[in-house]
């Protein structure tokens, strides 16, 4: 995390594409980031779902290439702080000297503790080079699956920062939904700013609703009160939903001098984030605020691994395991096991694949049918005849098109 920077992802996906009778694979479907749209002069925070739309290409254009690398760049490309607030840089207070220096050849230590990520850094998107589109999970951009370099921002800590850590004072918020790993992430915010140098953290209790209700006061944090948080569930400092009105916020920003806002929640929290980060920008507030992206469902394009997606695939093994055993058991038997994902097949997939138990997964982002000779129910008869049972392990929106053909029309899929 580095202070200078409201945001900064850069991390690759990868989806397993191991072969377990698995009814599809996911490839990264919903791409939602927090960052600032640097084309648009304005600099705006933009909370965006962006999807993997691609421009309208002309693949006989000899230029079709540099066109879609320049649209990629457009949209991934992240503004300075400085583009967007009046600060100035200084040298950062984050210490690399706690890791191990490095020994010359002649046994002395370096002199330079060379760690910081240059603002140039990029990571490689994708690291797949398809050779045809009927490979295994093929994402091609052209129809001859021509390789085309996608590079995104490094994250981590810079050698200059914006805000003087001694006269900081920042906030951390937690909205939404409960999502495991709240807590790890508080305690490694509070832990990372005091690194700097900050001594003011605070926490606002019950998500936006701590902004303006009264009742819910700060919550001082520091590494004595968040240090064994990680080891309950949770968030330590409450969520909430519903409606928060941004002005009063702001009100609330300004009026509790916060510098920064770590804003911890899922798509309407950033939705919410962003809105709070325009109204800073209108009173010319120099805050910034951090959206750190909460879903266990693991579907952040530019983001490894989100928190609370391992966690959840952990505990799923447990509903596998009983299932399987039920299905074993039962003469005939099928076990049938329902994870989370409405929109996206990763807990499924990676539940199913380190279960080493289940025959058939479904999951959003691959349509299948049921009836006929590649349907699921056949592969279900099949298994039945040769094996003696089977093991079903579905994400809650699986096949959900089937079933409610009109669904798109009620908003359900986006
Ligand atoms: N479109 C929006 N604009 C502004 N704030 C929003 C918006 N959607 C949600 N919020 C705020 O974000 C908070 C969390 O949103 P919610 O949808 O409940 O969870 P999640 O962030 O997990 O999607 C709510 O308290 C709500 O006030
Ligand atoms: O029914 P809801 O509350 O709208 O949310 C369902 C979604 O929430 C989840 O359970 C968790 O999603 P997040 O972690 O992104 O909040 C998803 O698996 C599911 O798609």
């Amino acid at each position: 995390m580095a202070l200078k920077s409201a945001v900064g992802y850069a991390c690759s996906i990868t989806s397993g594409q191991k072969h377990l009778g698995c009814f599809g694979v996911p490839r990264c479907n919903r791409l939602q980031c927090v960052g600032y749209d640097k084309k648009s002069k304005a600099c705006e925070l933009v909370t965006r779902a962006i999807s993997m739309d691609r421009p309208q290409l002309d693949f006989s254009n000899p230029d079709w290439k540099e066109q879609f690398q320049e649209d990629f760049n457009r949209r991934f490309n992240l503004p300075h702080l400085t583009d967007v607030i009046d600060v100035e840089p200084k040298p950062t207070t984050f210490s690399l000297k706690s890791r191990a220096p490095l020994e010359n050849v002649n046994g002395s230590m370096q002199e330079s503790w060379n760690g910081y990520v240059n603002d140039d850094d990029r990571a490689l998107l994708k690291v797949i080079k398809f050779a045809s589109p009927t490979s295994a999970g093929a994402d091609c951009i052209d129809p001859d699956c021509t390789w085309v370099e996608q590079w995104v921002h490094r994250a981590g800590p810079r050698k200059q920062i914006y805000f003087e850590p001694q006269y900081v004072k920042a906030g951390i918020v937690t909205c939404g939904g409960l999502c495991p790993g709240l807590n790890d992430v508080i305690r490694q915010i509070v832990l990372t700013l005091e690194k700097y140098g900050v001594k003011n953290i605070v926490g606002i209790q019950h998500g936006f609703r701590g902004f303006f209700e009264n009742h819910l006061g700060e919550v001082l944090l520091n590494r004595h009160v968040v240090q064994n948080i990680n080891l309950a569930g949770g968030s330590f400092l409450g969520v909430s939903r519903g409606g928060a009105n941004i002005s009063d916020i702001v009100d609330s920003i300004q009026a509790r001098r916060l510098d920064m806002l770590f804003v911890l929640g899922g798509n309407g929290t950033h939705a919410g984030a962003n809105l709070i980060h325009e109204e800073c920008r209108k009173r010319k507030l120099k805050v910034s605020i951090v959206g750190v992206p909460k879903t266990i469902d693991n579907d952040i394009l530019l983001m490894d691994k989100t928190f609370g997606f391992d966690t959840a695939v952990e505990a799923a093994q447990r509903a596998i395991n009983s299932a399987y055993i039920e299905a074993h058991s039962a003469f005939h038997g099928i076990g049938l096991v329902k994870l989370m994902g409405r929109s996206s097949g990763f807990i499924t997939m990676h539940a199913s694949l380190s279960s080493g138990q289940v025959d058939i997964c479904l999951i959003p982002e691959v349509p299948f049918t049921l009836d006929g000779p590649n349907g699921v129910l056949r592969h279900l008869e099949h298994l039945i005849e040769t094996k003696g049972f089977a093991l079903i392990c579905v994400a809650e929106g699986a096949g959900q098109v089937r079933l409610l053909p009109d669904i798109k029309q009620i908003g359900f899929l986006v």
